[in-house]
């Protein structure tokens, strides 16, 4: 049996523009719906409401068509993000469709929910809240997902990606990275203007920005292993949405 996927918005081929393939050709896939409601969330309109006339309820196979319509066959890799893709029970449907074409998958969620389907997802990121974000992760749901993915010998297909605008959240990151250190780190600029379309004050700040999570990485001890990233997107397009 088929079931219905909400999709707020189906885009490509671009680049990858964070983490752990930061820079891969991907096609994606952007559900409906969170869990969360970052203070500082840059995909708001996937849960506030904002957006809902736009939700279309698709069967894995509309959006493969789909997919197919928009990016011919300029790609092989799609990622699928939100909103939080991870309360999508059947998300598997799609996820064995594309492996049936020979196209793998990538996924964004934050780690507040576990799926059977997370062991089939090629490039896996888990992006935990920071205290800026005024979300609370509960680190024992996330203990669990961690578990689940290193009991599946899916470790290395697997990311963990805080996102950092302050110190508090920098010593957050650190305290994720030392509870799984077997997992592959990501520290990532946050963008604290989401709405402002002058690019070149946006490239300016995020660079300054950078610049500072590079120097915090580089004086941290914890952090000699991790990564340490822009979200290249929005360097090269600014807060434009569907790109
Ligand atoms: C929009 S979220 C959707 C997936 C999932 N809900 C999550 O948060 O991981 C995709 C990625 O964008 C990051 N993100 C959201 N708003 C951001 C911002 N203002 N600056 C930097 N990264 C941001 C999130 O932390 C997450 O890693
Ligand atoms: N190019 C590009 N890279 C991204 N990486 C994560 C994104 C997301 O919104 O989840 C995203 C996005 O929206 N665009
Ligand atoms: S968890 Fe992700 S999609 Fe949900 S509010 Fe936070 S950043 Fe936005
Ligand atoms: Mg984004």
């Amino acid at each position: 049996m088929s079931h219905k996927i909400p999709v707020l918005e189906i885009f490509g081929p671009t680049i990858q523009g964070e983490g752990m393939v930061v820079g891969r050709k991907t096609m994606f896939v952007r559900t409906a719906g969170c869990d969360y409601s970052c203070a500082w969330c840059d995909s708001s309109f996937t849960w506030d409401g904002s957006a809902k006339e736009d939700i279309k309820m698709m069967e894995a196979s509309e959006i493969l068509q789909k997919l197919f319509d928009i990016g011919g066959e300029h790609f092989n890799h799609v990622t699928i993000s939100g909103g939080n893709p991870a309360l999508l029970k059947h998300l598997d449907e799609l996820i064995d469709l594309l492996s049936q074409k020979g196209i793998e998958t990538g996924l964004e969620t934050q780690g507040s929910r576990y799926q059977d389907w997370f062991l089939k997802i090629n490039d896996l990121t888990i992006s935990p809240k920071p205290p800026s974000s005024k979300m609370k992760p509960n680190l024992e749901v996330l203990d669990e997902v961690m578990e689940r993915l290193k009991q599946g010998e899916r470790l290395n297909h697997v990311s963990l990606k805080v996102v950092v605008f302050n110190d508090e959240d920098f010593e957050f990151a650190e305290a994720i990275h030392s509870r799984y250190p077997d997992v592959s780190f990501y520290l990532q600029v946050g963008n604290d203007d989401v709405t402002t379309a002058n690019d070149e004050d946006l490239l300016n700040n995020l660079l300054v920005k950078y610049e500072w999570l590079i120097d915090k990485a580089v004086g941290s001890k914890k952090m000699n292993h991790a990564r340490v990233l822009p979200q290249l997107h929005t360097l090269v397009w600014g807060n434009k949405r569907g790109v």
